[in-house]
C-alpha cells in the first residue's frame, strides 16, 4: 500500500482564462484569448471565456469545496490583464483586490496558494505590439512579476513564472490552434526565447526583492517512444524529443539550446534564435523547482512531416482520453527518472495531470467518473515508484479541481474533479473527488 512521505504536497489546479468568467468587468483589459475566443472558428463548440464557471463572483464557494478537498495547496493563475489593462503602466485595484481575496481566503482555509504568472491570458495591448516576438513583452512581464512580488511577498508558497512554453511557442505561433494563432515557425523560435528571458528576468526580480517561497517554470514533457527500432524511427523520436522536451529543458538547465535541434533548424532554413552568453546565464540561473505537466507520452517514427519528418502512432492496444490522448502511467514515471538523472533539478512538483471524460449525472445527479479513478490511481502508484527510488518529488496536483474552457476545445471537454453545469453554474462532486479526498488525507493510495 503505497504511502507518500508525510509532508508530499497534494493539490487541485486551475487557470485564470479557463475559469474566472468576468472577461470584461472590474477594468479587467482584453486578453489575447478572449480575442481568440471571440473570433469565429477558432473554438470548437463555438463557447469562450466571458463567463466560464464565473469563479470571479463564486470563489468563496470555490475555496470551500478546496477545503472539503482537504488539499494541502491550490495551483491558480493570475490573469494579466486583470492587474495591467493595458500590460504594463496603470495598476487596476479592483483585479489586484480579487486576488487579495482569494489569497485571504485559502490562508484562512489552511490551503497554500501556488501561484502561476503567465498561464496563456497575454494582455492584447501588447499583442497589438507584436506580443511575446516583441521584446518590450519581455520588460513588460518582468515588471508585472516584479508587480506581483511585491504584492504578495509573504503569502504565495510557490511562484511558477510560465505554464508550457512549448504550447505558448508552437501551439500559439506555429500549429495556429491557440491564442494568438500564428502559423510561422520562425515566429515560434522567437517567441520562445522571449519566454525563456523573461522567465530569467521575473526569477532575477525574484532574488532582489527578497520575496517568500520558490520560484520555477512549468514544462509539459513527454516521452518520446520510437515505433520500431529501425535506425529512422530512433531517429525521429530523437528530434521529437528535442522539439517537445529538450529545447526547454537545456537552455533552463545547461544554458544552452539542444545543438541537434539548432542544426535542423538551420538545414530546413529557420533563422536561429540568439542568446548572448549572459543571456544563457540569465535564463539557466538556479530555480527552486521544476513543475512537470505530464499526460501522455508520444510514439513516432519516420515520416514525411514538413519540418520533422515524423509521423504519430496510436498503440492500438491503449486507452483513450476524451482528448484522444493515450493513458499511459509509466510515462509518468519514466519523465521524472528521466529529468531527474539528466537534468539534476532541485526539486520537482507534478503541477498538472488528469484526465478528459465524457462526465454526465445520472438519474439521481451523481457524476460516478471511475475512469478518471482509475487513471489517477495509475499515475500516482507510477509517481510513488519514482519517489520510492529517490527522485526529488515534493507535490502532485490534479488537473483539474473543476471542468473549466478547455481551449480550443471550449467548455466540451470535462477534466474537473468537480462538475459545473454550465447552464446554471452548479458545482457537483464527482466520485473522483472523494476518491482522492481520502488520498490527500491518508497520503495513501490503494
Ligand atoms: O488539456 C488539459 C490541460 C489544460 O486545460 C491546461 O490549461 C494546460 O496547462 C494543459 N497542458 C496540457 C498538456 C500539453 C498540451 C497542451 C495543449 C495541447 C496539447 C498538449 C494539458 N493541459
Amino acid at each position: 500500500m503505497p504511502y507518500f512521505p508525510e509532508d508530499f504536497i497534494f493539490g487541485v489546479a486551475t487557470a485564470s482564462y479557463q475559469i474566472e468568467g468576468a472577461w470584461n468587468e472590474d477594468g479587467k483589459g482584453e486578453s489575447i484569448w478572449d480575442r481568440f475566443a471571440h473570433t469565429p472558428g477558432n473554438i470548437q463548440d463555438g463557447t469562450t471565456g466571458d463567463v466560464a464557471c464565473d469563479h470571479y463572483h463564486r470563489f468563496e464557494e470555490d475555496v470551500a469545496l478546496l477545503k472539503e478537498l482537504g488539499v494541502d495547496a491550490y495551483r491558480f493563475s493570475i490573469s494579466w490583464p486583470r492587474i495591467f489593462p493595458e500590460g504594463r503602466g496603470r495598476v487596476n485595484e479592483k483585479g489586484l483586490d480579487f486576488y487579495r481575496s482569494l489569497i485571504g481566503k485559502l490562508q484562512e482555509a489552511g490551503i497554500k496558494p501556488v501561484v502561476t504568472l503567465y498561464h496563456w491570458d497575454l494582455p492584447q495591448k501588447l499583442q497589438d505590439k507584436g506580443g511575446w516576438e516583441n521584446q518590450e513583452t519581455v520588460e513588460a512581464f518582468a515588471e508585472y512579476a516584479r508587480f506581483l512580488f511585491q504584492s504578495f511577498a509573504k503569502e504565495v508558497f510557490l511562484w511558477i513564472t510560465h505554464n508550457e512554453p512549448w504550447v505558448v511557442s508552437f501551439v500559439g505561433h506555429y500549429e495556429g490552434r491557440h491564442a494568438p494563432g500564428k502559423r510561422d515557425f520562425k515566429s515560434a523560435l522567437q517567441v520562445s526565447r522571449n519566454l525563456l528571458l523573461s522567465h530569467g528576468l521575473a526569477v532575477q526580480a525574484f532574488r532582489e526583492e527578497k520575496t517568500l517561497g520558490s520560484i520555477g517554470i512549468t514544462l509539459n514533457l513527454t516521452p518520446v517512444h520510437p515505433f520500431s527500432d529501425s535506425e529512422e524511427d530512433i531517429l525521429a523520436a530523437k528530434r521529437c524529443d528535442g522539439y517537445f522536451n529538450r529545447w526547454f529543458l537545456d537552455p533552463l538547465f545547461k544554458g544552452e539550446f539542444p545543438e541537434d535541434m539548432l542544426l535542423w533548424y538551420e538545414k530546413k532554413g529557420f533563422a536561429l534564435p540568439q542568446l548572448s552568453e549572459e543571456e544563457k546565464s540569465l535564463i539557466a540561473q538556479p530555480i527552486d523547482f521544476l513543475g512537470i505537466n505530464y499526460y501522455f507520452r508520444r510514439v513516432v517514427g519516420k515520416g514525411e512531416g514538413a519540418i520533422f519528418e515524423v509521423e504519430f502512432f496510436n498503440p492500438p492496444q491503449s486507452e483513450y482520453t476524451d482528448m484522444g490522448w493515450e493513458i499511459y502511467p509509466e510515462g509518468l514515471y519514466e519523465i521524472v527518472k528521466r529529468v531527474s538523472e539528466e537534468y539534476q533539478p532541485e526539486d520537482i512538483y507534478i503541477t498538472e495531470n488528469g484526465i478528459a471524460l465524457p462526465d454526465q449525472p445520472d438519474s439521481k445527479g451523481r457524476i460516478n467518473d471511475q475512469r478518471r479513478i482509475d487513471y489517477l490511481r495509475s499515475h500516482l502508484l507510477a509517481l510513488h515508484r519514482a519517489v520510492d527510488e529517490g527522485c526529488p518529488v515534493s507535490g502532485y496536483f490534479v488537473w483539474s479541481l473543476m471542468d473549466n474552457f478547455e481551449w480550443g476545445f471550449g467548455l466540451s471537454k470535462r477534466f474537473g474533479l468537480v462538475y459545473v453545469d454550465y447552464t446554471t453554474l452548479q458545482r457537483i462532486k464527482k466520485a473522483s473527488f472523494y476518491w482522492y479526498q481520502k488520498v490527500v488525507k491518508s497520503k495513501r493510495v490503494d
